[in-house]
């Protein structure tokens, strides 16, 4: 089986490329310089003409903070090119595979939320993710969005990296303890992706949630990584008015994900154990200059 992906540098489009082999995928995965997501059109013509079995999309427009100033270009990025790309797909009769975000959601409540609630995303990348899963469900071909929270790995920018950079100059770090939610291992993302790619059409496709447990604040990950990362760092709860941020966050990230262990047997990661492996990894990468 041929995947064509969007994304090539990123957290969830690495750990794709790396674990595609050992499942006998092939995997033609395209950076930036060969499709840039800006251009919906141009990313459409690459679908249309492709020999692949099944589309998968890892790029998106990431910076939560910045694209409240970057409104247009967010919106071409997280909606307007997956719409194009699952439109192109749907005509070709090809899968089409999408990464969606907790972000959609408002954080009201203080129960997991399910594929049924209601989304109401709060910023701009909420706003441009949400009407990205609306244009790849109404392209009306087979599809399967995962939405998904708090990605982290050894590469790319996540909160991990975050902290143990945070962590080597400081002795204390506040971090906000309100947010609850769960941490997701970008491997794990893929090795889900890859799953839902070899069944194809025959399985249900639609929304899907998958998130890490247990669920934690930014503050207790934040906790976690430093003990882990062997840091003397200590790690001061507060609220979220008291980190004000250009995008509100939502307070209640949970997402339940019974639907994915319904549908294809899959069950939340440990985030914990993966937290481990990606600190190791990061202990061999050379430092970045
Ligand atoms: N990161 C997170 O915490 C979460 C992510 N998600 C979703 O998961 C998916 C994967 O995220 P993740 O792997 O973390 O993302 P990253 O931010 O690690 O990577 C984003 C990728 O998209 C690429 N990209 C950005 N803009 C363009 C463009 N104009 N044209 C082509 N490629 C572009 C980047 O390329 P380049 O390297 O050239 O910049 C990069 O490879 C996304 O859909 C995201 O919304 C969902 C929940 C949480
Ligand atoms: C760096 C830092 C952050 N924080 C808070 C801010 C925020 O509420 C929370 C996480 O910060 P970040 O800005 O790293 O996380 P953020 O970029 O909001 O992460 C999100 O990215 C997008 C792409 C998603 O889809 C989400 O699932 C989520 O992973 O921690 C502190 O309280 N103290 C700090 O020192
Ligand atoms: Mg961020």
């Amino acid at each position: 089986m041929k995947a064509l992906m969007f994304g090539y540098d990123g957290q969830v489009a690495t750990e794709l490329r790396r674990q595609a082999k050992l499942h006998g995928v092939e995997v033609e995965a395209l950076k930036r310089s060969q499709a840039d997501l800006s251009d919906p059109s141009a990313c459409a013509a690459i679908v249309r003409n492709t020999d692949a079995d099944v589309i998968i999309n890892a790029a998106a427009y990431t910076a939560v903070d910045k694209a409240e100033k970057e409104q247009r270009l967010a919106q071409l990025i997280n909606s307007d090119a997956p719409g194009a790309m699952a439109s192109a797909a749907a005509d070709r009769d090809l899968p089409f595979l999408h990464i969606s975000t907790d972000y959609v959601f408002d954080g009201s409540g203080d129960v997991p939320r399910t594929t049924e609630d209601q989304p109401n995303p709060l910023g701009v990348y909420g706003q441009t993710k949400l009407d990205g899963e609306r244009q790849v469900a109404e392209a009306g071909g087979w599809h399967a969005i995962l939405r998904t929270s708090w990605v982290f790995s050894a590469h790319g920018n996540n909160f991990v990296k975050t902290i143990l950079r945070l962590a080597a100059a400081r002795d204390q770090l506040a971090i906000v303890a309100d947010q609850i939610g769960g941490p997701t291992p970008a491997a794990d993302i893929a090795g889900t992706l890859i799953t839902i790619a070899m069944r194809g059409k025959q399985a249900d496709g639609g929304v899907f949630h998958y998130s890490g447990a247990p669920e934690a604040s930014w503050a207790d990950f934040a906790r976690a990584i430093v003990l882990q990362a062997g840091l003397d760092v200590q790690i001061v709860d507060i609220p979220t008015d008291n980190y004000p941020t250009p995008a509100p966050r939502p307070l209640n990230s949970r997402l339940e994900c019974s639907r994915l262990k319904d549908t294809y047997e899959i069950l939340q990661p440990d985030w914990k154990t993966s937290l481990i492996n990606v600190l190791a990894e990061l202990k061999t990468q050379a430092p970045e200059p």
